[in-house]
């Protein structure tokens, strides 16, 4: 039996809807300390909802969300969460800034808009570049890379702030497979030897479960949580959450690019 106050996220009995349309209903997960967790589910099925309430974007109607032993309604370390949109890789070539800038970026938050980066923060961008493979790339374009580097970058950047959650929705939706295995190593190692906790939402669920300790199966209503291996041995849920489901553009989400 877990203690409230040790779970990196504790959500009890959320429920959210848009409107008139209900999406999440009576949720309850929890997310310890250096685990893997992977989200799966059908689209639709209400996994960027949940993410947008664990990150306070969205308030839900009911329930309660606990990160790090707070109320997300009066959590204010931000910089221990790390979080990497479903479009963290869509800069086209034109888009003016380096990849040293836009990692950068990610310490605004600890030095506020109108503070420059001093050495050490200076030294902080390339290490966190360095921690994905990207330092050679630090002067480049960030427009100029290809989909799989630019999702490194945006790794970076959300390491920069030393995060001790990472959240990720659907961060190879774009990537060739090469790109993509390379990118659960990288995963796999900051999960395993930087002991950071990780969130991943990921449609490829053959390749997700070779990384994540656990599985967390959602369509409205959580179906399923617990071992990868558990998920793997329960063959109608393994089959019905891993194979039939594909990656569709919802028309707000394209209204919104
Ligand atoms: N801003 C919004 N306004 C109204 N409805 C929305 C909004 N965002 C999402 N929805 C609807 O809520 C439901 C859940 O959407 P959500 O994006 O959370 O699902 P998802 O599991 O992340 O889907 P996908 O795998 O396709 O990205 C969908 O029916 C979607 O159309």
């Amino acid at each position: 039996m877990y203690k409230k106050s040790e779970a990196v996220i504790d959500i009890q009995q959320i429920s959210y809807q848009y409107e008139n349309s209900p999406v999440l209903n009576r949720v309850s997960l929890n997310v310890q300390p250096g685990s893997f967790l992977g989200l799966v589910g059908p689209n639709g099925s209400g996994k960027s909802t949940l993410i947008k309430c664990i990150l306070g974007l969205l308030k839900p109607q009911a329930g309660t969300i606990h990160l790090f032993g707070t109320d997300v309604n009066h959590f204010t370390k931000w910089g221990k969460v790390g979080y990497v949109s479903q479009r963290a890789n869509r800069f086209n070539a034109g888009f003016p800034a380096t990849v040293f800038e836009v990692v950068s970026m990610g310490l605004f938050g600890q030095l506020g808009l109108f503070r420059f980066p001093k050495k050490k923060d200076h030294h902080r961008v390339y290490e966190a570049l360095e921690t994905v493979g990207m330092s050679a790339y630090a002067k480049q374009s960030i427009g100029r890379l290809s989909g799989g580097q630019q999702q490194r970058v945006f790794i970076a950047r959300a390491l920069v702030s030393e995060p001790e959650l990472l959240i990720l929705d659907e961060p190879t939706v774009g990537v060739d497979a090469n790109s993509a295995r390379h990118f659960y190593d990288l995963l796999g190692n900051l999960n395993q030897f930087h002991g950071l906790t990780l969130l991943l939402v990921s449609h490829d669920v053959g390749t997700m479960t070779r990384y994540v300790s656990d599985v967390a199966c959602l369509n409205q209503t959580l179906h399923f949580h617990g071992s990868t291996r558990d998920f793997e041995a329960n063959k109608d849920l393994s089959a019905l959450y891993g194979y039939d489901v594909q990656h569709v553009i919802h028309e707000h989400e394209e209204m919104a690019r």
